[in-house]
């Protein structure tokens, strides 16, 4: 049988998780698990794709393995959803703040897989995230939470544990991912047991 493993994409906002992971679902096949929030929907968002958008109260109802107040709204993971991924699929991924990725590592141990994204200019996160269509006062205020800048550094419990990609540079990040994907599946042909 083989090992389940969770690539867990984390990092500040902006530094580009969510196009990690759509490049881990196209390129790889790697499908994503999907989350829970309160946040309002962005344009072009769609409910039950790009999360479970929830009310305050359905968000309570839900089984987590971890949740977070992440820039004064709720996010969360479920323990349905990773077991739904995983009973299909031995390698998923799953975008967390560095809190969630934290619990993940202590939760799951070696079958969490950490990418810790980041950029050398921290300014340019906030015109990504103009680009993408957010508004304004929406990033002001996220930019603005202490949640931004705790996760631009890797926390003390992720180092020597996260692979580090600096995403500057989208052509040059993807070549690490694709390093660090092939890694994860050799290690996993070699472990496989039978
Ligand atoms: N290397 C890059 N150079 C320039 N823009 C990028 C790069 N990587 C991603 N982007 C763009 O930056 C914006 C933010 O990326 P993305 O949504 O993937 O970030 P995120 O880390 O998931 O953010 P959040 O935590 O706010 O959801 C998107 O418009 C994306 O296309
Ligand atoms: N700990 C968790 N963090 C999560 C979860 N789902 C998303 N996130 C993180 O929240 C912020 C904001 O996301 P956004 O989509 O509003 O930009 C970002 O850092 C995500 O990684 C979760 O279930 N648990």
């Amino acid at each position: 049988m083989t090992k389940k493993t969770i690539i867990v994409i984390t990092g500040a906002t902006g530094t580009g998780k969510t196009t990690v992971q759509k490049y881990l679902r196209d390129k790889y096949d790697i499908p994503a698990v999907i989350t829970h929030t309160t946040r309002p929907m962005r344009v072009g968002e769609r409910n039950g794709v790009d999360y479970y958008f929830e009310t305050p109260e359905s968000f309570l109802k839900n089984h987590y393995l971890e949740y977070v107040t992440y820039a004064h709204y709720q996010y969360g993971s479920s323990h349905e959803g990773l077991a739904r991924t995983w009973a299909e699929h031995d390698v998923a991924s799953i975008v967390l703040d560095t809190a969630g990725a934290l619990t993940y590592v202590h939760e799951l141990g070696d079958q969490a897989a950490v990418l810790f994204l980041t950029v050398d200019n921290h300014a340019s996160l906030r015109h990504r995230l103009l680009q993408r269509g957010d508004a304004e006062p929406m990033v002001t205020k996220r930019l603005a939470s202490p949640e931004y800048g705790r996760d631009l550094v890797l926390p003390i419990g992720l180092r020597g544990v996260a692979k580090t990609v600096v995403n500057d540079d989208w052509q040059l990040a993807k070549q690490k991912i694709d390093q660090f994907v092939k890694g994860l599946l050799a290690d996993k042909s070699q472990n496989t047991t039978f």
